[in-house]
C-alpha cells in the first residue's frame, strides 16, 4: 500500500464580499489529490482536500516542501504498525521533517490541505464515514446531527440593509437558528442600525452572532462592546487581532455574554496561549481553529488535548470554515457543530447533496471518506484533477 502522487491545483473562490479586514475578490484555495495504489469497490482510492477559505492558495509551499516530503519517505514508513492503512500521525512527521518550531505561518495551511486528503484517503481505505471512523479510534460514538449556523452578512458593493435583511431572512428559510454578520467594516452607528435590522427581521427565529475579524484595538472593541450587550447575541467573534491575547483577556470586563475567536491560531501552541492567556471563559465562548488552516487533523487532536488539560470541553469548539472535514470531526469527536456558509466559497463549502438543515442541524449520510462524492459539484472539480 503506497501513495502514488498528489496533485495539486489553486482553484478561485472569489466574490465580491467584503470583512473588517480583507475584501475576497481575489480569494483562491488549493485543491489537492492524494492518488494510492489501494482499489475499493473496484475503485482507486484518492483522498482529497483543499485549504478552507481566507488565506489563498499554498501551492508553492505543497510543491517545494511537503508534496515531496510524503513521496520521497520510504512507503512501509507511512502505514500504521499493522500496515493495513497509511498513518496520518506518521504522514505528517514526514511532511514536518526539517521545519523549526514556531513561526506558525502559513505553512499549517499547506499541510492542512494535504491532511485533509490523507484522512480522506484513510477512511475511504476503511470504507467508513471519516466521522465513523474517529468516533472508533477514540472509543466514542459518533452523532452524525451536527449544529451548523448560517455565515454572511458580508459588506458587500451596494447593499443596503434591506438586502441584509432578506439574506438572514433566506437562511432562517432554509432552517438555520443561529446567523453571522460582520460588524467593524463601517462606523458603529452604522453597524448598530445594521444590527437593528437583522434581529428585527430574524426575531424570536433564530440568535445572531456578530465577526470584526480581528479589526478592533481595545478602545473599539469596547466601545462596540457597550453597543452590543444591548442585544441578546449569540457571540461577539474575533475582536481583536489574533494575538492579542491581553486585549482578548481584557474584554471579559466589558462583555460577559459569549465571544468567539480562534480562527487565525494554527498551531496547538497558540491555542494554548490563548488559553493561558487570552481569558477566555470555559462556561459560554467558543474556539473557532480550523483545522484546514492549522497543520490539520494530525494537529487539531493536540489542539482538543490542550483544550482537555485547560479543562475545555470539545463542545466549546465551532469551527470556521464551513467545510465537510470539520463537519466530520464535530460529529466524531463531539465539538459544538461547525459554521456554514449558504452562499459562499461554492463548490468548496457546505454540504452532500440532499443535506438540508433542519432546526439548525444537518444530518450526515453514510458515506466513505469526508463524504466529497455526494456533492456533485464538489467532487466534478476533484475528479478532475485526479480520480
Ligand atoms: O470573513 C472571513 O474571513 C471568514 C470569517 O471570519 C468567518 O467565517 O468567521
Ligand atoms: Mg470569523
Amino acid at each position: 500500500m503506497r501513495i502514488i502522487d498528489i496533485r495539486e491545483v489553486t482553484k478561485p473562490i472569489a466574490s465580491p464580499i467584503r470583512n473588517a479586514y480583507i475584501d475576497f475578490s481575489k480569494m483562491t484555495t488549493s485543491l489537492v489529490a492524494v492518488v494510492t495504489d489501494v482499489i475499493r469497490d473496484g475503485q482507486r482510492v484518492v483522498g482529497y482536500g483543499f485549504n478552507s477559505n481566507g488565506r489563498y492558495g499554498q501551492g508553492g509551499l505543497i510543491r517545494e516542501r511537503f508534496a515531496d516530503r510524503i513521496l520521497q519517505a520510504a512507503p512501509e514508513s507511512l502505514l500504521t504498525e499493522a500496515g493495513d492503512n497509511l498513518d496520518p500521525h506518521r504522514i505528517w512527521a514526514a511532511m514536518m521533517a526539517n521545519e523549526k518550531p514556531g513561526g506558525h505561518g502559513e505553512r499549517s495551511v499547506a499541510v492542512g490541505t494535504i491532511d485533509m486528503a490523507i484522512w480522506d484517503a484513510v477512511a475511504k481505505i476503511e470504507g467508513k464515514p471519516l466521522f465513523r471512523h474517529l468516533a472508533a479510534l477514540h472509543g466514542r460514538e459518533a452523532d452524525p446531527r451536527v449544529f451548523v449556523y448560517a455565515a454572511g452578512g458580508y459588506y458587500y458593493p451596494g447593499k443596503d440593509n434591506g438586502a441584509l435583511r432578506a439574506e438572514m431572512r433566506s437562511y432562517v428559510d432554509r432552517g438555520y437558528t443561529v446567523v453571522k454578520m460582520k460588524i467593524g467594516g463601517a462606523s458603529l452607528d452604522e453597524d448598530r442600525r445594521r444590527i437593528e435590522a437583522v434581529l428585527d427581521e430574524i426575531g424570536s427565529q433564530a440568535q445572531l452572532a456578530v465577526d470584526a475579524n480581528g479589526r478592533f484595538d481595545l478602545e473599539t472593541a469596547i466601545a462596540y462592546a457597550k453597543m452590543l450587550r444591548a442585544y441578546p447575541l449569540f457571540w461577539y467573534e474575533e475582536i481583536g487581532d489574533p494575538l492579542d491575547y491581553a486585549l482578548q483577556a481584557a474584554m471579559s470586563e466589558f462583555y460577559d455574554a459569549p465571544m468567539a475567536t480562534g480562527e487565525n491560531l494554527f498551531s496547538h501552541q497558540d491555542a494554548r496561549n490563548l488559553l493561558r492567556y487570552g481569558g477566555m471563559r470555559p462556561d459560554r465562548d467558543y474556539l473557532q481553529f480550523d483545522c484546514a488552516l492549522s497543520y490539520g487533523l494530525v494537529e487539531y487532536l493536540r489542539t482538543l488535548e490542550v483544550l482537555r488539560q485547560f479543562g475545555w470541553s470539545p463542545a466549546r469548539c465551532i469551527p470556521h470554515g464551513g467545510h465537510q472535514m470539520s463537519l466530520n470531526i464535530a460529529a466524531g469527536l463531539g465539538l459544538g457543530g461547525n459554521e456554514s456558509y449558504p452562499d459562499l466559497f461554492q463548490p468548496y463549502g457546505g454540504f452532500p447533496d440532499g443535506v438540508a438543515v433542519q432546526d439548525g442541524h444537518v444530518l450526515m449520510p453514510e458515506l466513505p471518506g469526508i463524504g466529497f462524492e455526494g456533492k456533485s459539484d464538489l467532487i466534478a472539480q476533484m475528479h478532475a484533477l485526479a480520480r
